[in-house]
Parts: C-alpha cells; structure tokens; sequence
C-alpha cells in the first residue's frame, strides 16, 4: 500500500507562529515544552488557530504465536481476548482516562485467539486467531501482513472522515513486548539484549531467557526489505498501527505516541517514510527499558515520565490534556499588545 505524506517541516506559517507564540503575555519560552507542542500543531494544521476535535484512541488487539508456551510472557495469552471485553464493558484503565478527557475510543481485533462473535461495539479486523510462532516461522504470511496495514489505514480513514484530527493508538497483545525488541533491534540496530525487558513483569533471570529465545529467532532469519521486519517478528496489531501512523500523517492529523510496542511500530513507519515524525507528539516514556533507547534513536522526548508501562495508549490519553493546554494557550491566551503588556526592552 502506498502512502502519500508531505514533511511539514519548512511551511510558513512557521515564523506567524512563533510571532503570536512570543507576543503572549509571558517571558520569552516560559511556557517550555508547550510552546514547542503548540508550534508542531500549528504547523501541522498550517494554521494559527488549530483546533483538536474529535480525538480518539483506537485500541489494536492481537495475539502472538509465542506467547502460548507462557515463557516470555508472565500472563497466559487469554489475558488479550478477556481485556478486550474489559476494555467493551468500560472497566480498563483506557476506558476511565478516556472517559475523563473526553476522548473517543475505538477497540480493534486485529487478531486476537478467541472468536468474538458479532458485537456492535468491536470492530472486527481480525487477520487471523493469533500469529505464527516466529520461533519456527515468519508470524504472517504476505497476504496477512498487506491486509493488517490495509485494515489499519482504513480505520483511521473512517475515524478522520468523522471530524477527527488527533489520534492516539494504543495495543492489547500478551507477548508483544517480544515482538517490539525484535523490531526495535531490527530498525534500530542496537543489540538485541539491550531492547529486551521485563514486559509485563519477568524477573531479571527470566529476562535472560526471553533474551536467549529471542536471539535465536533473529538470528534465524534473513530479512530482505525493511517491510518483512513486520511480517516475520508481528504481531498484527503492531502491523496495523503502522498502517494506522502512515495513513494518520497522509491525512494531516497529528499523532499521539504511546509506549514501547507503539513505538516500535512507529520506527517501522519511520524507516520506510521519515516523514512521519513530523506529525508526532510523543506522550510518555515506558519504564519497559527500551523505551529510552528508541526515543533516543528518534531523538524526541516525551511529554510525561510517570514510569507507566501499561499499554492500550493509555500514556496517550494521559498526556492528553497537556496538548490540549498547548493548543488553548496559544488560542486565548492575550498578546502583550491586546492587555497593554509591556514586552521585554
Ligand atoms: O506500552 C508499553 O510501554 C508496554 C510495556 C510493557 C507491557 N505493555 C503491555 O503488556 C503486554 C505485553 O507484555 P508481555 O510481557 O506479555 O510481552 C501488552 O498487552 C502491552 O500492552 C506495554
Ligand atoms: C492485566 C493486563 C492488562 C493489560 N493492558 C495492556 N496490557 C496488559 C497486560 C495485562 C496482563
């Protein structure tokens, strides 16, 4: 699938920006970081009034062929489909931070191990009853791999053409830390024990052995375009959020990144369309150890660092109202001319 995406970089309204930033009243820079979120925005939105409407987190679940055995992962695989239930009965975290900032959420399966039925609530983009196991084969086939990027771009188009313009994504999908480190040493190339951690909660020896049974499945393949990273480590709630962040930026929305797994699905975007970057405001950093590792290798800094390791975009809809304060400084706050301000000699 083919994504058309403009770097936003060096448009100009750029310098109308800063002017109204700086003539707030307020010192030069005080507002920090969000001056820097309400520049990003503006730019995005190439306007000097941006507005948020409709943000909404799509929640992507999917369900990895490694985790069956139980041994990278703490929690039994079942944990996935039971969450999304959770999720559509309201009671995850997701759902009560969500509800607090007034953020719409859409709960995706994109392929989770269990058979759903017909539910209004869930959107139904199920690939397949979980991935392959990468310890023996590729976790998708091509087909699989194609249809998830599809799936992922479609509902952002649907979730765009229903007034929204910033979106966050989030995923449910026991073992896809495993996945995540694959990919982040893939794109990133730092060693693979370093992208290896505690996920959901391993102790340090058990943390050696993911580490071990992982080598063993990077090393066992020969990867020959950027794109079969994906297809052979997944999952496909990961290859759907990639489809998900490009279509987001094609579409000119600004982008709230999560966690460790988010993340590496956005170093798979970024590889193949750097432009991507320019459309990203990046919420938290994950205490999952490799968090840093990939914010560094992007060179962002997030907003927020409350040690959350969760998941389901929840470090999103967390650093949410931080965003929406940016965008209300710069739109209500008064310029030192219109409150007969004295500016700085
Ligand atoms: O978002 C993060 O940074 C993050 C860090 C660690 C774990 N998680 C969540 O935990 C699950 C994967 O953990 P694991 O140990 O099963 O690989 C998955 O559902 C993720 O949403 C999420
Ligand atoms: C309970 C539970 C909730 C989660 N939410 C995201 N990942 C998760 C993993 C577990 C184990």
């Amino acid at each position: 699938m083919n994504f058309d995406i403009a770097y936003v970089s060096d448009n100009s309204i750029e310098e109308t920006l800063r002017y109204k930033i700086n003539n707030k009243t307020k010192p030069i820079g005080a507002l920090g970081t969000l001056e820097e979120v309400a520049l990003r925005i503006g730019k995005i939105q190439n306007s000097e009034r941006p507005v948020l409407s409709n943000p909404t987190i799509l929640v992507f679940a999917g369900d990895h062929g490694i985790a069956k055995k139980g041994i990278v992962n703490p929690y039994p695989q079942e944990v996935t489909a039971q969450m999304v239930y959770n999720f559509l009965n309201g009671g995850a975290a997701i759902n009560v931070f969500c509800k607090q900032n007034n953020i719409n959420l859409k709960i995706i399966d994109a392929g989770v191990n269990h058979d759903f039925g017909e539910i209004p609530e869930l959107i139904n983009a199920k690939i397949a009853f979980g991935t392959k196991n990468y310890e023996s084969e590729p976790a998708m086939n091509a087909r699989q791999y194609n249809a998830a990027i599809k799936k992922g771009a479609d509902i952002v188009y649907q979730t765009h053409k229903e007034g929204c313009n910033i979106i966050g994504f989030g995923e449910m999908g026991i073992g896809n830390t495993s996945s995540a480190s694959l990919l982040m040493s893939y794109y990133t190339k730092i060693p693979l024990q370093e992208c290896v951690g505690a996920g959901t909660g391993l102790d340090s020896e058990a943390i050696k052995l993911k580490q071990k049974i992982l080598s063993k499945a990077y090393d066992k393949y020969t990867l020959s375009t950027d794109t079969d990273a994906l297809m052979y480590y997944g999952g496909f709630e990961i290859a759907m959020i990639n489809g998900a962040i490009l279509k987001a930026a094609e579409l000119k929305m600004t982008i709230i990144i999560d966690g460790f797994i988010v993340t590496a699905a956005l170093l798979a975007a970024h590889c193949t369309h750097p432009q991507v970057l320019d459309y990203c405001i990046f919420a938290h950093t994950s205490g999952e150890q490799g968090h840093q590792k990939m914010l560094d290798y992007l060179k962002k800094e997030p907003l927020i660092n409350l040690g959350m390791r969760l998941g389901e975009g929840t470090g999103a809809a967390v650093a949410f109202p931080l965003i929406a304060s940016a965008v209300a400084f710069l739109n209500n706050m008064a310029s030192f001319e219109t409150a007969g301000v004295s500016g700085s000699e």
